[in-house]
């Protein structure tokens, strides 16, 4: 007994050592982290729910400075939150290699553009580029419009009663993408319910899997049911954008694309006549034309920019309804701002209406700091790498939690404190270029940045318009979940009270 015993003893011992005392172990545990157990290193620490998990990434941000180590064999990370560091990953494309946590994304959205990397990548990004064109985005403005319109409407039915926002704004998200990316208004399609309902189930599976790490094995995933409830979503998205493809691809068949015959130099021209408006898809049709891109090509991007296109959107909104319900004297000085530029007119707003919203979009950036909707990027360093003078072996994760970076006290005083007037002009200079990154930065930022810009704005203003935001939801009842984008443990609810302007 005394010998079994004492042989399994030597063993795990042995284990341990061979575990956590190789060379990778040795190199990256002279970093600063939390203490490591017997054998599993950091693993009982970092599962756990995913409200504790949130929580556990403030308190390990604060407890070190700006980078701390994960060792968990055979994965170390490494969590970098100083600009100077961010800088050095994030500007180089030798950093550009997505990490494993992005692997859980791949049946659904494939090689596009987030998850692919090389030529491949470089390719489709210098196709997709022109999408987001000033002359585009001023297609994008009118259906945003159109939609923003039919959000007010269901604000409407419940004005004066507390609303939970998050899933009126991810409606409202997930429709514009769909008719900006697809050109396809989703009420057209008897299918759209299932495929919103697809879409809706994809996040919550992602979001499962993203939270507990011992799914993230394809062999353990696959015998689970989460996996066969993916694989039905999955099939159930993908072959709705196939049909949308399709269609589209027939069309321009026979009458060509509209958006290139198009006057884009008239804003009347959107507003007015309601062109067809499928700049993205069209783009992506005349590429695979030009032989640039394949029929999954298309797919894939198409697939991607829904994903992208809402959650992220949505997010942003939600957050920032309820801190303009927070703060009324911010409120008041974004409709003020409103009143001058349309006085007493009705009319929707257009391209030119947005450079002057310019508190307003210093509120939506404020927003994003406090938070930012994709709250945490990860790459793969492939390389030996410098960081805060600590040699970081290759192969180790590297994680940017983009959620501390904002809340450093030392780059933005009072970092619970809204304050918009953080992005004067003269209150921004000398900041880090990669202090404040919610698009992230350097080659692989955000593509859709201007995209959402725009649509946070034009449906801000028009919702501050018609409706006084009361607070229901305060700042100190945020508590947040564990997920691609940054979530509340629960509803965040608004007050919205038609206005008597
Ligand atoms: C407030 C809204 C948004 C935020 C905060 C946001 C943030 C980000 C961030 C941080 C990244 C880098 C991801 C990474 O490195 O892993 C990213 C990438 C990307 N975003 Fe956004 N995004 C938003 C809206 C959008 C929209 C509306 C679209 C599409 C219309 C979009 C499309 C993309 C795509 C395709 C990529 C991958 C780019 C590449 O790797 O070349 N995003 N976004």
């Amino acid at each position: 007994m005394w010998l079994y015993f004492c042989a399994f003893t030597i063993f795990l011992v042995v284990l341990h050592l061979f575990l956590n005392y190789n060379a990778r172990a040795r190199m990256i545990k002279k970093l600063p982290g939390p203490k490591d157990d017997f054998i599993v290193g950091n693993a009982f620490r970092i599962i756990c729910d995913p409200v504790e998990l949130m929580k556990l990434g403030r308190t390990f941000a604060k407890k070190w400075n700006g980078i701390y180590r994960i060792w968990v064999y055979p994965f170390s990370a490494v969590v970098i939150y100083n600009p100077e560091d961010i800088e050095v990953v994030m500007s180089s494309m030798k950093y550009g290699e997505k990490s494993l946590v992005y692997k859980i994304l791949q049946p659904w959205l494939q090689d596009g553009l987030l998850l692919s990397n090389g030529t491949k990548w470089q390719e489709r990004r210098k196709i997709l580029t022109p999408a987001f064109h000033f002359n585009i985005l001023r297609q994008f403005c009118v259906i945003i419009e159109e939609n923003t319109h039919r959000l007010i409407d269901q604000l409407q039915k419940a004005a004066g009663q507390p609303i939970d926002v998050v899933p009126i704004l991810s409606e409202f998200t997930l429709n514009s993408i769909c008719e900006t990316a697809m050109g396809t208004q989703l009420n057209e399609h008897s299918t759209a319910k299932t495929y919103k309902k697809a879409i809706y189930d994809l996040g919550n599976i992602f979001y499962h899997r993203f939270i507990k790490i011992y799914l993230y094995p394809e062999f353990i995933f696959n015998a689970t049911s989460l996996a066969r409830k993916q694989n039905k979503a999955v099939k159930t998205v993908q072959s709705f954008t196939e049909k949308v493809i399709r269609k589209r691809r027939e069309y321009v068949k026979e009458h060509g694309f509209d958006m290139f015959n198009q006057n884009v130099d008239d804003d009347e021209v959107y507003v007015y006549k309601k062109k067809k408006k499928t700049a993205m898809l069209d783009l992506l049709l005349s590429a695979e034309q030009e032989g640039l891109i394949d029929k999954t090509g298309v797919q894939e991007e198409v697939d991607t920019f829904m994903f992208e296109g809402h959650d992220t959107t949505a997010s942003g909104l939600t957050f920032l309804f309820m801190l303009l319900a927070n703060h009324p004297e911010i409120q008041d000085k974004v409709v003020n701002e409103l009143n001058d530029i349309f006085g007493d007119s009705k009319r929707w707003a257009c391209m030119d209406d947005l450079p002057k919203m310019k508190y307003l979009d210093r509120c939506i950036k404020e927003s994003l700091r406090m938070y930012p909707p994709v709250h945490f990027i990860s790459r793969k360093l492939n390389d030996e790498t410098i960081l805060s003078n600590h040699s970081i072996p290759a192969g180790t994760l590297c994680h940017i939690p983009m959620y501390d970076l904002h809340h450093r006290e030392d780059l933005f005083p009072n970092p619970e404190v809204f304050d918009p007037d953080r992005f004067l002009p003269e209150n921004s200079e000398g900041r880090h270029a990669y202090a404040y990154i919610p698009f992230s930065a350097g080659p692989r930022n955000c593509i859709g940045q201007k995209f959402a810009m725009l649509e946070m704005k034009i449906a801000a203003a028009a919702v501050l318009r018609e409706f006084e935001l009361k607070l229901v939801t305060k700042q100190s009842d945020i508590v947040f979940l564990a997920d691609l984008v940054l979530r509340n443990n629960g509803p965040v609810q608004v007050k919205f009270v038609k206005r008597n302007l």
